[in-house]
């Protein structure tokens, strides 16, 4: 295998909400079809190492507790992960994690948890006792890739202030109950609140990360030099979903 992705999965057991692990699972196997190498690294509180060395580094959802309990550390590594990102390592965020990279989140308790402050959207817990639920739908441009996005969301936090976010919600909640966008996406960092897990329901998404990933040590490489992969689950499990909430697939 003469390509390899590294990828550093932050805070793998803490930050593991509603299969977040399967996005772990999907991209290793959409790279070993392909006769990519898959180097997986964990990085958990305390331990040491250099997120710029990365590919990819991922981080998942949690709870407020979890939160909470990784953000001294996180805070940490700020100027190592701003490093990565000028490096081209390609962050993926979920539900949390995505909170995380903003100015703070107001857990549920009104604990007011300082973010990374990369960028300039903020958390707060909304209506008490109200989470945004349910499977969600959305409709995203990443660079020249359009696409429909599958998930599902559970989240209390309501993501305000998002600059570029990832997608227009078709069906669903997204950064807010009346929110109407879903996510972030600036060329250099996914962010969403969809679980699910994201990847396995969107393999187009799963290969637009490797792409992105990949690119760090192969600028030239374009999405479409990723040979294709067909697998007939991915799309039936899509389709499930779209049927049951009355919206087509053109992917
Ligand atoms: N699913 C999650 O990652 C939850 C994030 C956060 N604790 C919230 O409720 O908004």
């Amino acid at each position: 295998m003469e390509q390899v992705l590294k990828v550093c999965w932050m805070y793998h057991d803490i930050m593991d909400l509603y299969g977040d692990k399967g996005n772990i699972m999907t991209l290793k196997k959409r790279c070993l079809d392909r006769h990519i190498g898959f180097d997986l690294h964990t990085c958990g509180i305390g331990q040491k190492d250099d997120l710029s060395n990365y590919d990819l580094i991922f981080l998942g959802g949690g709870a407020d507790k979890e939160q909470i309990s990784l953000i001294p550390d996180l805070l940490q590594r700020k100027e190592n992960i701003q490093k990565a990102m000028d490096e081209h390592t390609f962050i993926l965020l979920i539900c949390g994690g995505y909170q995380l990279f903003g100015q703070y989140y107001i857990a549920a308790d009104g604990k007011k948890i300082a973010g990374l402050g990369f960028y300039p959207y903020y958390t707060d817990t909304g209506k008490m006792g109200s989470r945004c639920i349910g499977n969600i739908v959305i409709d995203a441009q990443l660079d020249e890739m359009h696409t429909k996005i599958i998930g599902f969301e559970n989240h209390g936090g309501q993501t305000l202030g998002v600059t570029k976010p990832l997608g227009k919600v078709l069906s669903g909640c997204g950064n807010a109950f009346d929110a109407g966008f879903e996510g972030f996406y600036d060329g250099k960092v996914l962010g969403t609140y969809l679980h699910g897990p994201l990847l396995p329901k969107n393999p187009d998404v799963a290969d637009f990360v490797i792409y992105k990933a990949l690119k760090k040590r192969n600028p030239d490489l374009q999405l479409k030099d990723l040979s294709p992969l067909t697998n007939p689950y991915d799309q039936a499990a899509r389709e499930v979903l779209l049927t049951r909430m009355h919206i087509e697939d053109d992917n």
